[in-house]
């Protein structure tokens, strides 16, 4: 079954196509990491691809009415700014709303699911803390947790390991990894080609709003892929340990 059907997706800004007939389509159980330069269209692309913004082609999320959407797909967009200097528990628990009827309080279940995304991402601690008044790296954490909270199919997160510490990138990619494994599918946007290699089932990769690749990583961050698109030479090796990918050094 496909959670997302994207058919000859373009977006222009002017006459410029930023997304560019991008076509893919998402099984279950995939973790797929969105890469590309800075300014290839991987935010506008997730953007267009929710509905978010006007599109040509065909996106089948965009379809959907708002309701219906909301408990197929959780979407983190980059900007992280909480509003209001709520808790963090209630932050989260925003993440319910597309499943209460109007005006509901929530339900055992929904409360189940505050407390599953509060473990997942290891926000125990800081549970009743206002969330205005937490770092940048905090504040990261909790959004993802609004939107595990949702508990769609799909979940997709525009860059939402940036600015995060590396014990808790790995974390959050580990779980995106396990959410696949559990059958519910990521797309994350991403510019650290080493996690997205080690941690994602599949790679589309973006230059100048087209789709360039998309497969496993190891077909996608190819030496020519890699220098094609980033300017980049980099180190590619599969360990017992798993993949390691290093960027190395710009080419030419
Ligand atoms: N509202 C807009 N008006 C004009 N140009 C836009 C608009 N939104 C995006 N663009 C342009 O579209 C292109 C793609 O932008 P986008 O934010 O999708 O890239 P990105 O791959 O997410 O970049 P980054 O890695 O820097 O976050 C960029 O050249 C950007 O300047």
């Amino acid at each position: 079954m496909s959670l997302l059907t994207l058919s000859g997706l373009s977006v222009f800004r002017g006459t410029r196509a930023v997304v560019d007939d991008v076509s893919a389509s998402v099984g279950r159980g995939e973790c797929i990491g969105l890469v590309g330069p800075n300014g290839s269209g991987k935010t506008t692309l997730l953007r267009a691809a929710l509905g978010l913004i006007g599109a040509q082609g065909m996106s089948s999320l965009a379809l959907l009415g708002a309701a219906e959407r909301a408990r197929r797909v959780a979407w983190m967009p980059q900007a992280r700014e909480i509003a209001w200097p709520v808790s963090v528990e209630t932050v989260i628990a925003l993440g319910r709303l597309p499943h209460l009827p109007r005006g509901a309080r929530l339900r055992d279940a929904d409360r189940a699911a505050v407390e599953r995304a509060i473990t997942h991402m290891g926000l125990e601690a800081m549970r009743g803390r206002t969330a205005t008044r937490l770092s940048g790296g905090e504040q990261a954490r909790v959004l993802i947790a609004r939107a595990l909270a949702q508990e769609t199919p799909l979940v997709l997160a525009d860059e939402p390991i940036a600015g995060l510490d590396p014990a808790h990138q790995i974390a959050t990619m580990e779980l995106f990894a396990d959410l696949a494994w559990g059958g519910r599918s990521i797309i994350v946007s991403l510019h650290d080609l080493g996690l997205a290699a080690r941690h994602c089932t599949r790679l589309l990769m973006l230059d100048r709003g087209r789709l360039v690749a998309d497969g496993p990583p190891n077909e996608v961050l190819t030496a020519e892929n890699v220098a094609q698109v980033f300017g980049i030479t980099a180190f590619y090796r599969e360990t017992p340990q798993g993949v390691v990918f290093q960027p190395m050094e710009l080419t030419g």
